[in-house]
């Protein structure tokens, strides 16, 4: 069999050693990815950043496009079909990050502001791989929890009553959380869902999180909403006008990262073996690659993090130990510097910000020494922050604090 000429984006973690023996990768940044640089590949491998389209896709010799994300909004998957083309994503794979990154912010937002996180209600729109995830963490940290997924209540008529109407849940829930794909049509399109009218039914005081996509939200209706209506809080990863979101908004955000809520080293290098597993079924090759020794290489399977005191409010201590985890304030603060930078600049930084982003393991890497836990504390951890609870004793010697 020929060697396959594959081009990827440069931001595919491993891909030369999960593609390196089907063929030849060359990298190239994902925002570059031209019609011609395609002209010359067998296999296209991209990133959210690029957007695939039937002029990208010309070239008649390509046998396969895949996406090392969950969300395929940058894929125009008919054009793809049209042409026979073969296509990929990652489902479900960076889902644990986004609901680790969700968990994380509320958290920060919550200590910050002295709320007791488990007084609040939480309406997840959008239940899928990612916010089925929030939606069950949040509850097992003492929240009320609204589902709202209108795709899923009328296929799954079965499990209909567990979902509640999108008007239902802006008259209940003061903490709101989108986990959405961004879809512009259809009986349920996504874009700009949350409109004018949306943000004015909400409930005073609503923290608005969104990771899902940037377009998802109108952009002047949450700028209103948040300096003259409900909405007390913004947590965003993801921006209106992504690469270059609007300084006000940054500045405005009680949270501010740019688009790295699925970034955990975990979930990217799973988007690259699920990409990797699909192409070999394609070419009915057997997969050898497997990931295990490079998330091995960049940790021990199992970090230990030290409980803080039992004696503090609840929140804070969930806070406290979450952030030995992930510190969202890093990333919330290298981003904030963005909102000085002409736009230009912006994206530039943007972008950098992503490129460079440092290793952060899921959450259901680390143990909680349990020594000096009381006992109510085990089903939030384990439940609520994934982290596992180690046998009193047994781990003392392997504490790490950090
Ligand atoms: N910020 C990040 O780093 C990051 C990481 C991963 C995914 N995402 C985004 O999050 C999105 C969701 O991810 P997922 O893994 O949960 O996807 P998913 O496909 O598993 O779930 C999406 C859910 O949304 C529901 N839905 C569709 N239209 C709806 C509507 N109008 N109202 C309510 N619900 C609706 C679907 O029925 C489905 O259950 C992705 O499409 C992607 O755009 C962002
Ligand atoms: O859809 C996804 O999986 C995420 O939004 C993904 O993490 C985006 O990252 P990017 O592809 O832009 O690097």
């Amino acid at each position: 069999m020929p060697s396959l000429r594959i081009l990827a984006d440069e931001n595919i973690p491993h891909v030369h050693e999960a593609f390196g023996t089907l063929g030849t990768v060359t990298l190239t940044p994902g925002r570059a990815i031209s019609a011609s640089d395609v002209q010359a590949a067998d296999v296209l491998l991209v990133r959210s950043v690029t957007e695939v389209n039937a002029s990208l896709i010309q070239n008649h010799a390509l046998q396969f496009v895949g996406s090392a994300t969950i969300g395929t909004d940058h894929v125009n998957q008919a054009a793809l079909s049209q042409r026979g083309i073969p296509f990929a994503h990652a489902p479900g794979s960076n889902a644990d990050s986004v609901a680790d990154y969700v968990l994380t912010a509320l958290l920060h937002h919550a200590t910050r502001t002295g709320t007791d996180l488990p007084t609040r209600t939480v309406g997840v729109v959008g239940c899928g791989n990612t916010g089925r995830r929030v939606a069950r963490r949040c509850e097992a940290l003492g929240c009320r929890v609204l589902r709202n997924d209108p795709p899923r209540a009328k296929n799954e008529p079965e499990h209909a009553d567990q979902f509640v109407s999108l008007d239902t849940l802006l008259q209940k829930a003061n903490i709101i959380s989108l986990h959405v794909p961004l879809t512009t049509g259809g009986p349920h399109a996504t874009r700009h869902l949350l409109d004018t009218n949306v943000v004015a039914a909400m409930q005073p005081g609503t923290w608005l999180v969104n990771t899902s996509r940037g377009a998802v939200v109108e952009a002047n209706a949450v700028r209103h909403g948040l300096r003259d209506g409900p909405i007390s809080a913004l947590l965003f990863d993801v921006w209106p006008g992504e690469p270059a979101p609007a300084p006000d908004l940054i500045r405005d955000a009680a949270v501010a990262t740019p688009h790295i809520a699925g970034y955990a080293y975990d979930g990217k290098v799973r988007g690259t073996h699920m990409l990797y597993q699909a192409l070999c079924d394609v070419l009915d090759r057997p997969a050898t690659w497997q990931p295990n020794e490079v998330l091995a290489a960049h940790a021990p399977d199992t970090w230990h993090l030290a409980p803080p005191s039992a004696r503090w409010p609840r929140t804070e201590a969930w806070h406290a130990l979450a952030q030995q985890a992930y510190t969202i304030a890093d990333d919330d603060r290298r981003m904030r510097a963005l909102a000085s930078h002409p736009p230009e600049e912006r994206a530039k930084a943007f972008a950098d910000l992503r490129r460079t982003y440092p290793i952060r393991r899921e959450m259901n890497r680390y143990a909680v020494a349990a020594d000096s836990l009381l006992a109510e504390w085990h089903q939030p951890v384990s439940a609520g922050l994934t982290m596992q609870l180690t046998v009193p004793g047994a781990t003392s010697s392997h504490m790490r604090s950090t």
